[in-house]
């Protein structure tokens, strides 16, 4: 209890000494407690600019608030760009934890020490994050391996920290109106479930299996195989990898890389990724990602890291596709009644205003050659676009368009004259044709082509089963006809009945008054 009270207490004098209460995004009112923290702490400086100052307060919180700003600087449909540039711009490099704990965590969760269970294990890490940490062993056949090892006690950190971050979300909210539009509470909740999902390795080591068989065929990239025998939610084994990190260009140069080549095939597999797969590794920082320079597969990409990955739906691709198509050929109304017709917007949105909120937004982005033209900021401008509009951007498209922009500058670093759009246009088309017209058809009859071998057989029998069906159904409805005829004619008889009662009973007063009068 006392260390958690101390640990809020440390939050709140941060948060005070770098002034986060008074980080007013623009468009929102000043909070009315940062008017009077200003008078209470009229020391404190806060000239140094807001992103500057948030960048700093969350490296002294420590490692799951440098996450947490990490996952913020990907929401650059929720915050203004210098935050989002600057949260960019932390790092989770902490010092290695002791290889002990290493030792100790391996021998929990594999049932062995590492000495028993490898041929070599190295004690020094050779990376360390706040999450997890690397270090290279090899296997008793010989087979050299990467061991990640979850840092322990992190479960309990984490759950401590974000059970903070929601009671500070909670308050934030309560004294600051117009924070509820900036979904703060929803930001901490998807923290907190991406956390989760972060700490359990398994999901990593299931995510570049599946990458690893996407690329299977492929002479673009190559993905570590799991072992699965040696992982656990806690530690991984996985083939090591031998590359040189591609953000060392003049190391790339030396050993004889062709620097354009490799631009235009990291844009290539983004796009088989998306289009092909809807799976995507969206974690694409340089430090994730390596080139061979082995002679069997010289030149290829290696990636690493696969604790963030995007899914997207055909829904997904659509959107991605129709938008990026009509945008480079400017036709903003298609993009418009796109986002009308498909639901995206609401049914009631004006296609002339949307039309023309786009084109003031993207208009001044063509005031370039095409090859210079970002498709992240190009993505990143519509949904900034169409939120005004009430469309609910999806968290994978935001994810999308954060790697968009990383593999962009990657590209770009490696090949200043990288054409994004030529490289990228053929699989928008094809997934286009896929969708529509004769190709669209024959594809998706292929797709449910399995489906048949099941269902043809049936067929005798679902049918004499839906005759039989339906002439039982005729009996029971002549049967509920006949019934109901019986009813109405004895409800007849009765009504006739009683009418002739009624009728001769009023007749006979008659008759007897009439005689009553006379005599
Ligand atoms: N299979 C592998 N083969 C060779 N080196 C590896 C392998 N896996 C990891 N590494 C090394 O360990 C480093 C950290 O790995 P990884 O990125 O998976 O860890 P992390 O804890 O998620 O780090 P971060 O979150 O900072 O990216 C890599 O940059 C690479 O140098």
């Amino acid at each position: 209890m006392i260390r958690k009270f101390l640990r809020l207490f440390k939050i709140v004098r941060v948060a005070v000494r770098y002034g986060l209460d008074e980080i007013a995004i623009s468009g929102f009112d000043k909070p009315r407690i940062s008017k009077f923290l200003d008078v209470a702490f009229f020391w404190r400086d806060l000239s140094t600019p807001r992103a500057v100052r948030l960048r700093r307060a969350l490296e002294e919180l420590g490692p799951i608030f440098v996450k947490f700003g990490q996952v913020l600087s990907t929401r650059s449909d929720l915050f203004p760009l210098d935050i989002v540039a600057e949260l960019s711009k932390l790092q989770d490099r902490v010092p290695p934890f002791d290889s002990n704990l290493a030792i100790k965590m391996i021998e929990e969760s594999l049932g062995a020490h590492p000495d028993e269970l490898f041929a070599r294990f190295e004690r020094v890490p050779v990376a360390s994050a706040s999450i997890a940490q690397v270090h290279f062993a090899a296997l008793k056949d010989g087979t050299q391996v990467a061991v990640k090892v979850l840092r322990p006690g992190m479960k309990k950190l984490i759950d401590e920290d974000v059970a903070l971050m929601h009671i500070a979300a909670n308050f934030i909210n309560r004294v600051w109106a117009d924070s509820k539009r900036l979904k703060i509470q929803e930001v901490v909740q998807e923290f907190d479930k991406y956390l989760h999902d972060e700490l359990d390795l398994m999901r990593e080591a299931a995510n570049a299996s599946q990458l690893r068989r996407n690329f299977a065929e492929s002479k673009l990239l190559l993905v570590p195989e799991m072992y699965w025998d040696y992982c656990s939610s806690n530690v991984i084994v996985m083939e090591r990898m031998h590359g040189i990190p591609v953000s060392q260009i003049d190391r790339l140069i030396e050993a004889g890389v062709d620097l354009k080549k490799l631009s235009s095939d990291g844009v290539e597999i983004f796009f088989t990724q998306v289009f092909r797969d809807g799976f995507f590794h969206a974690d694409m920082h340089p430090g994730n990602i390596l080139v061979s320079i082995e002679p069997e597969s010289f030149g290829r990409y290696i990636a690493l890291d696969f604790g963030i990955v995007g899914t997207l739906n055909d829904y997904d691709k659509d959107y991605l596709s129709q938008n990026f198509l009509a945008f480079f050929r400017r036709d903003y109304k298609r993009v418009a009644e796109a986002h009308i017709e498909s639901g995206w917007a609401p049914k009631e949105t004006r296609v002339d205003e949307l039309e023309a909120a786009v084109r003031a937004c993207c208009e001044p982005i063509f005031d370039r050659p095409l090859k210079d033209i970002s498709f992240g900021q190009v993505l990143l401008r519509l949904f900034q676009t169409s939120r005004r509009f009430n469309v609910e951007v999806q968290p994978q498209l935001v994810l999308l368009q954060k790697t968009l922009l990383n593999i962009e500058g990657l590209g770009r670093q490696l090949d200043p004259d990288l054409d994004l759009w030529k490289t990228a246009k053929p699989y928008l088309e094809r997934w286009m044709a896929e969708q529509v017209g004769w190709r669209g058809l024959v594809e998706k009859f292929k797709a449910e082509a399995p489906r048949y071998s099941h269902i043809f057989p049936q067929l005798p029998r679902l049918a004499h089963q839906a005759l039989t069906l339906a002439a039982e159904r005729d009996v029971e409805t002549k049967q509920l006809l006949a019934h109901l005829v019986a009813e109405q004619r004895h409800t007849n008889r009765l009504l006739s009945f009683f009418a002739f009662f009624v009728g001769s009973f009023v007749l006979g007063a008659v008759a007897y008054v009439a005689y009553a009068r006379l005599h």
